[in-house]
């Protein structure tokens, strides 16, 4: 048996037309949703996300500002910029590129955005919403994991979910949201005893380690479904996933590709929630600033 290829490009595509149409929409009424990218340092990699995010962005229709900063900015000078952003009318969404500078504090930077306009959903107050199955930035990441699966007609509820890894930006905020889903969730990381023995039992295996071809077919349960989040760069430049895909795809039921799958749900997801802030906004001046 091989598995289904989940798409994530053409998921992406489709999603991004509808959120383009919407965008449409929003202009008509006078307002044109703006992202504010800060990318401090000179990271090549970075770089090139930034690039991709902006030119998302152009295609949609939104506006975007680039905001690049040496590496030796200091923290209160980031502080300031962030702060210039928060008060901005044209900008809806802040991101800030991590990582950042090693002497800069990443907490006390997430925690200067207003938590109205964090699309990346790192601000604690929009994880504690989302914790509480409230409205909030969703991290993009889980988001485009969630968005795959309706896409393909999972039914989350009920399915044994194993998520690998627990960064505060991928594994703890997409087994949240599965729970938020009714799934039975099981976390493992670097420190899992029996590493096999959860993932077999998986019906969704999210793989989230950032440790090229961690997942081989003795980890996959016959049928089961397979995302991964791996972005492992291989001498050489090219991509790889924590999923060894040329032998899980003949065990699988589903499984994402690396490039193609997870990372334009990502970028997407981004564009989402840069609208569903610029959509905020206005619902802010009608109340006169009261919500
Ligand atoms: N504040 C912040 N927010 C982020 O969302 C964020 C960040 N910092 N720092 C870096 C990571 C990484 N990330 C990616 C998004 C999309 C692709 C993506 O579209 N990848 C393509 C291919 C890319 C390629 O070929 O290099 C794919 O998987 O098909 C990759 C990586 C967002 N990040």
């Amino acid at each position: 048996m091989a598995a289904e290829l989940i798409d994530g490009k053409e998921i992406a595509r489709k999603k991004q037309d509808h959120i383009g149409s919407e965008v449409q929409k929003l202009k008509a009424e006078g307002i044109t949703p703006g992202l504010a990218v800060i990318l401090a340092g000179n990271n090549q990699a970075s770089r090139t996300y930034v690039k991709n995010k902006q030119k998302t962005c152009d295609k949609l229709g939104m506006n975007s500002m680039l905001i690049e900063l040496p590496e030796s900015v200091s923290e209160q000078e980031l502080i300031r910029k962030i702060t210039e952003l928060n008060e901005s009318e044209d900008i809806h969404g802040i991101l800030v590129q991590l990582p950042l500078p090693s002497h800069i504090n990443e907490k006390a930077i997430i925690e200067a955005i207003s938590p109205d306009k964090d699309v990346d959903g790192f601000h604690p107050i929009n994880i504690g919403r989302m914790m509480t199955a409230q409205d909030a930035f969703i991290p993009c990441t889980p988001a485009g994991i969630i968005e795959m699966l309706d896409s393909i007609g999972t039914d989350i509820s009920g399915k044994h979910v194993v998520v690998i890894g627990r960064s505060n930006i991928v594994g703890k905020p997409a087994g949240q949201l599965f729970l938020n889903e009714d799934a039975t969730v099981t976390y493992c990381h670097s420190k899992t005893a029996d590493l096999k023995e959860y993932t077999t039992r998986a019906d969704i295996l999210v793989a989230a380690a950032g440790k090229a071809k961690l997942i081989t077919k003795d980890h996959v349960k016959n049928g089961a479904i397979v995302i991964d989040v791996g972005m492992n760069r291989k001498e050489g430049g090219k991509l790889c996933g924590d999923v060894d895909f040329e032998a899980v795809k003949h065990k699988a039921g589903f499984i994402t590709p690396v490039p193609g799958g997870v990372g334009p749900m990502t970028i997407t997801m981004l564009m989402h929630n840069t609208l569903k802030a610029a959509k905020l906004s206005i619902s802010k001046v009608k109340s006169n600033g009261r919500h």
